[in-house]
C-alpha cells in the first residue's frame, strides 16, 4: 500500500536542519516521510560543543544531540556519510555521491558554511586545517601528540577557543590576527586588549597585524611566512578567519544565490517547494554564524511545513559569548557606536572588568563585557525588546538595579515581564515557556535537571544565569542548588556518590546508576570508569572489576600507540636491572621483530610497536611483572644512584626506590601515580615533580607530595621530613590512601593538592592512629591485587581477548576510550 505521506528530504544532517525537523515531528508527527543526507560519517552533533571537546571540558561521545536511535525511533532514513551532489528541481528528486536517489515533494538545505581557507601557497601541505568538525578535532588532537609549535590564523571568536584547546593539548600557541587588535568583529579596542593580557597569561602568544603570505615546509608545514618578511615556525596551522555559506548544491540546481541561498520570511528559495536554513541561507541580506538564529529560522520553518500559522521569519539580533575558561566576555548588537549613538564605559583595571553599552534614541542598540558578564542576557534581553531605558543608563552600566520599569526592574520581574516565546538559551533554543513548563509541569527543581529536561545551558552556559532566575521565579523555596555532576549522566558530584554507595553498600556499576537516578542506560565514558574506580576503592575484597568499564589501555594492559600497536613495559624495580635480564629483553624483542625499545622518563624498558596479537606470547616470555606503564596506578619509582655509588650521596636511594616500588606496584590510584627518590638535595631524580617525592637530607627524608612534569608542570609541597625508611613507608601508605579515598577519578595528586589544600592532608594524615589506619586499608587494597599479565597467559579465554576476532567484535561494540 503507498504511503499517503508526503516525501521530506533534508540535505545537510547539521544543527539546524535536525532542530527543524524535531519541531516538525512535534507539530506533525505523521505529515511527512522524512529522508536526511549528512556529508559527515555521524549522527548530528553539537558542533559548538567542539571547543570544549579540545578544551578538554568533554567528550566527543558527549556532544551528540541526536543519536541513532532517535532516528530510528522517528522512523527517518538516515544516509550518513552521503553528500547530496545533484538536485532534480523538475522532477523532485535528489541523488548523492554515493548514487542514492530520494524523491522529495519538500526538499530543506541546510549545508551550513565551508571555512574559508586563504588561498596562500602551500595552504595545501599536510598540517594546515580548519576548525570545522570532528574529524579537525581529531586531527588537533592527534598532531599535539607529536608536534609542539601550533599557529593559529584568525583572532575571532574561533580562532581563540581553537588557540585555547590547543594549548590545553600541550601545544605553544600563537594567533596571528591581520588587525591591530582580536576579535574587532565583536569588541572594542580597550576589551580586545583586556582579552588578549589575559589570554597572553594563559600562555597564548599573539602576532598582531600580520598578513599571512606563504605556508612554508617540504610535504609537511615547516612554517609561515608574514608579507613583513617574519616567520613563525609551524607544526601545524588552523585558520580560523571566517567561513562561506555552503552554496555549491543549491548555485548547481539552479537556486538564486547572493551571500547564501536567498529565502524571503517562510525560507522558501526561489524554486518551488525548496526551502533554506542555516549557515547555507540569506535572509534579508544577511547570512547568520551563530545557532540561535539558524533555531529560530528552524521554528518558522517547521511551523510552515507543518501546515501552522506563522508569522514568518524576521531576523535576529546576535549576541556572542567567547567559549575559553577562565576569561568571560559576552558582546551584543552594535559595539561599534554607529553615527548618533552615545556610549556608556566602566573600565576597572584592578578586578580587570571593563563594560560599554551604547545607547541610540534612549534605547539601548549594543553591550561589551569583560571580566563580569553576569548582566550579559538581560542587557541582551533589553537590546532584542528595543524598549527606553531613559534615565536607567548608568544603573545598567554599573549593575542592574530595582525599581519600576522593565530596564530598571529585578532580574526576578524582567523574567517575569519576558513572553513565553523569548528565548532564554541561544545555543539550544529554549523559550522561557519551555523552561517554565519544565518547572512547574516537568518537576525540575535544579538547573541540571532544567538541562537534561530542555537543554538550556547544555552548551555555551551564557543563560545560565536567566535559567537560575526562572527556578527562583517558579520554583521558590523548592528549587535546590544541585554541584555539577560528574558528567552528564547525573546530577551528583563525586563526594555525593561515593557517599551513597558506602551507606547503600551499593556493588556493581549498574546497581548505582539504578539506585542513583542516572539519566542514561549504560552510562558514559567518565562516569563508567569512575565508578568502577570508586567500587574497587571502597570494596577491596568484594567487588569484581568491570573490563568493560575500563578505559582501552587498561582492558588491554599496554598503552596503545598512535598506529593501533601496543607497548611492552616490564617492571624494572627501581630502574635497576641485570645482564641476565637485558638480555632476555632483547631475545624477546628480536624474536617478536620489535620495531623499537627505547628507555622511558621514568628509567624503564620499552617495546615499542607491538601487535595485540602477539603481547600474551612477549608477557609469557618475557616472565617479568607488568610495569603498569598504561592504567591509573603506580607507575614507577625513579631513582639516583645515591649513597652507595655517588660521593654525595647520604642516604641509598636505590634501596629505598626499590621497597616504595614493591610495595605499591599494581595499586589502584584515582590516576597515575609516579614516585621519585633521590640520594641527596641535589635531587638527580627529580622527585619534587612527582606525585610522592622522597630526598634524602643529612639524618633523614623530605617527603614531597602532589608533582607534576607533564603538562601543567607543578613543584611538589613539602609534607613533612621524617627520620627513618620505615617511616617513608608508613607516610607513603597513608598518603596514598588518603589520595585514594578523597581524590576524584581522574584527578592527579597535583590537582588534587590544589583543590583541597596541603594544610587539609597534613592534619588529616597528622595523628599516628590515622596514619595506621590508612595504612590497614591499603593494605587490603594491596593483597587482592595480581599481575594482570601473570594471569592472561595463564588463562586460555583471557587469552583469546588478544586474536584478531575478539579484537573486530570489540570494535564493533565499542568502549571506553580516554
Ligand atoms: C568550533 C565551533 C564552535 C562554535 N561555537 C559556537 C557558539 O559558541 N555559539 C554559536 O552560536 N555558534 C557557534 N558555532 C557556529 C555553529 O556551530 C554553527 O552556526 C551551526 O553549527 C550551523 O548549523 P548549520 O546546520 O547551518 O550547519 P552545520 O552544523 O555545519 O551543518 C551542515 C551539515 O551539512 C552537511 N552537508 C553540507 N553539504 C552537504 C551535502 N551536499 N549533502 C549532505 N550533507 C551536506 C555538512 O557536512 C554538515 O554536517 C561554532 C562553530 C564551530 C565550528
Ligand atoms: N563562541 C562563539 O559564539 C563561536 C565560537 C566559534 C565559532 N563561532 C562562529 O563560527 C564562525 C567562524 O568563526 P571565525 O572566528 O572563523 O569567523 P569570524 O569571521 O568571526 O572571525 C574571523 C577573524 O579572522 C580575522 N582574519 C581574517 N583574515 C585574516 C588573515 N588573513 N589573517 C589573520 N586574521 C584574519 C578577522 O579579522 C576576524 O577577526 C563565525 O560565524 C562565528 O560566529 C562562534
Ligand atoms: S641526588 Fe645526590 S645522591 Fe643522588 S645522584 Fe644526585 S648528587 Fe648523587
Ligand atoms: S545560551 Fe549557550 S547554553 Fe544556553
Amino acid at each position: 500500500m503507498e504511503s499517503s505521506r508526503k516525501q521530506l528530504v533534508l540535505v545537510g544532517n547539521g544543527m539546524a536542519g535536525v532542530r527543524a525537523i524535531e519541531h516538525l515531528l512535534k507539530l506533525a508527527p505523521d505529515k511527512y516521510d522524512i529522508t536526511i543526507f549528512g556529508a559527515e560519517p555521524h549522527p548530528n552533533y553539537n558542533r559548538i560543543m567542539l571547543s570544549s571537546v579540545l578544551a578538554g571540558g568533554a567528550d566527543l561521545s558527549e556532544i551528540v544531540l541526536n543519536d541513532d536511535e532517535w532516528y530510528e525511533s522517528h522512523h527517518i532514513t538516515l544516509h550518513k556519510g552521503h553528500t547530496v551532489t545533484e538536485i532534480d528541481t523538475r522532477n523532485k528528486v535528489v541523488i548523492s555521491d554515493g548514487g542514492i536517489l530520494a524523491d522529495y515533494d519538500e526538499l530543506i538545505l541546510a549545508t551550513g558554511s565551508n571555512p574559508f581557507m586563504l588561498p596562500i601557497p602551500g595552504a595545501d601541505k599536510e598540517g594546515v586545517i580548519a576548525f570545522r568538525d570532528i574529524k579537525d578535532c581529531e586531527t588537533m588532537m592527534e598532531t599535539s601528540r607529536t608536534y609542539r609549535n601550533a599557529v593559529v590564523i584568525g583572532g575571532g571568536l574561533l580562532g581563540l577557543e581553537a588557540a585555547r584547546g590547543l594549548l590545553h593539548l600541550g601545544m605553544n600557541v600563537s594567533v596571528v590576527h591581520i588587525h591591530d587588535y582580536i576579535m574587532e568583529r565583536q569588541l572594542d579596542r580597550e576589551a580586545a586588549l583586556m582579552l588578549q593580557r589575559e589570554l597572553e597569561a594563559q600562555g597564548m602568544q599573539f602576532l598582531l597585524k600580520k598578513q599571512s603570505e606563504a605556508i612554508l615546509g617540504h610535504k609537511r608545514v615547516k612554517s609561515l611566512l608574514f608579507a613583513d618578511g617574519t616567520s613563525a615556525d609551524a607544526d601545524l596551522i588552523v585558520m580560523a578567519v571566517g567561513i562561506r555559506p555552503n552554496t555549491a548544491l543549491a548555485e548547481k540546481s539552479g537556486l538564486s544565490v547572493g551571500r547564501g541561498v536567498l529565502v524571503n520570511d517562510y525560507l522558501e528559495t526561489n524554486v518551488p517547494n525548496v526551502y533554506a536554513i542555516g549557515e547555507c541561507a540569506e535572509h534579508r541580506g544577511i547570512a547568520y554564524g551563530l545557532v540561535a538564529p539558524l533555531y529560530e529560522q528552524g521554528a518558522v520553518l517547521a511551523k510552515r511545513l507543518a501546515g501552522a500559522e506563522t508569522n514568518g521569519y524576521e531576523g535576529s539580533v546576535t549576541s556572542t559569548k567567547l567559549k575559553v575558561s577562565g576569561v568571560d566576555v559576552f558582546s551584543a548588537g552594535r559595539y561599534e557606536e554607529p553615527a548618533g549613538s552615545r556610549a556608556l564605559r566602566y573600565q576597572d583595571e584592578i578586578d580587570g572588568v571593563y563594560k560599554k553599552l551604547v545607547i541610540e534614541d534612549d534605547k539601548l542598540i549594543g553591550a561589551v563585557l569583560f571580566g563580569d558578564t553576569a548582566d550579559g542576557p538581560q542587557l541582551f534581553s533589553l537590546i532584542k525588546s528595543g524598549e527606553s531605558i531613559k534615565g536607567q543608563e548608568k544603573s545598567l552600566l554599573l549593575g542592574l538595579q530595582g525599581g519600576a520599569g522593565m530596564a530598571k526592574a529585578s532580574p526576578a520581574s524582567r523574567l517575569q515581564a519576558m513572553a513565553d516565546d523569548e528565548i532564554i538559551c541561544g545555543c539550544n533554543g529554549v523559550s522561557k515557556g519551555a523552561i517554565a513548563q519544565a518547572i512547574t509541569e516537568g518537576g525540575c527543581n535544579s538547573v541540571l535537571q532544567i538541562k537534561a529536561c530542555t537543554k538550556a545551558s547544555a552548551s555555551c552556559g551564557g543563560c545560565k544565569p536567566l535559567v537560575e532566575g526562572l527556578l527562583e521565579l517558579y520554583a521558590g523555596d523548592s528549587a535546590v542548588q544541585v554541584k555539577e555532576g560528574i558528567c552528564g549522566c547525573t546530577s551528583l558530584g563525586r563526594d555525593e556518590i561515593v557517599a551513597e554507595i558506602k551507606r547503600m553498600e551499593l556493588k556493581t556499576v549498574k546497581e548505582v546508576m539504578n539506585v542513583l537516578g542516572w539519566n542514561t542506560e549504560e552510562g558514559c565514558s567518565k562516569c563508567r570508569p569512575s565508578l568502577n574506580y570508586y567500587l574497587g576503592m571502597l570494596w577491596p575484597e568484594e567487588y569484581r572489576d568491570e573490563k568493560e568499564s575500563r578505559i582501552t589501555n587498561e582492558r588491554y594492559h599496554a598503552n596503545i600507540q598512535k598506529d593501533g600497536t601496543y607497548s611492552v613495559v616490564p617492571r624494572i624495580y627501581g630502574g635497576v636491572t641485570s645482564p641476565a635480564e637485558l638480555k632476555k629483553i632483547a631475545e624477546v624483542a628480536e624474536k617478536f621483530d620489535v620495531p623499537m625499545v627505547k628507555f622511558t622518563g621514568g628509567q624503564r624498558l620499552d617495546l615499542l610497536g607491538v601487535q595485540k596479537k602477539d603481547l600474551p606470547k612477549i608477557w609469557e616470555e618475557l616472565d617479568m611483572p607488568s610495569g603498569h606503564a598504561y592504567g591509573k596506578t603506580l607507575r614507577t619509582v625513579k631513582t639516583c644512584v645515591g649513597s652507595t655509588f655517588c660521593r654525595f650521596g647520604t642516604q641509598d636511594s636505590i634501596a629505598m626506590g626499590i621497597r616504595l616500588e614493591r610495595e605499591f606496584e599494581r595499586l589502584n590510584t584515582p590516576a597515575k601515580v609516579k614516585l621519585a627518590v633521590s640520594g641527596c638535595p641535589r635531587n638527580c631524580a627529580e622527585a619534587t615533580i612527582k606525585d610522592f617525592g622522597v630526598v634524602a637530607i643529612d639524618g633523614g627524608w623530605e617527603l614531597h607530595v602532589g608533582g607534576n612534569g607533564g603538562v601543567h608542570v607543578r613543584a611538589t609541597d613539602l609534607l613533612c621530613v621524617v627520620r627513618t625508611e620505615d617511616e617513608v613507608v608508613e607516610w607513603a601508605r597513608a598518603f596514598l590512601q588518603y589520595y585514594r579515598e578523597n581524590a576524584s577519578w581522574n584527578e592527579r595528586t597535583s590537582n588534587w593538592v590544589e583543590r583541597v589544600g596541603l594544610d587539609s592532608i597534613k592534619e588529616a594524615l597528622a595523628d599516628p592512629d590515622e596514619r595506621t589506619a590508612l595504612g590497614e586499608r591499603i593494605g587490603t587494597a594491596l593483597s587482592v591485587m595480581t599481575d594482570p599479565w601473570k594471569q592472561i597467559v595463564n588463562d586460555k579465554d583471557l587469552r583469546k581477548n588478544f586474536e584478531p576476532i575478539a579484537e573486530e567484535q570489540d570494535r564493533i561494540s565499542g568502549g571506553v576510550t580516554a
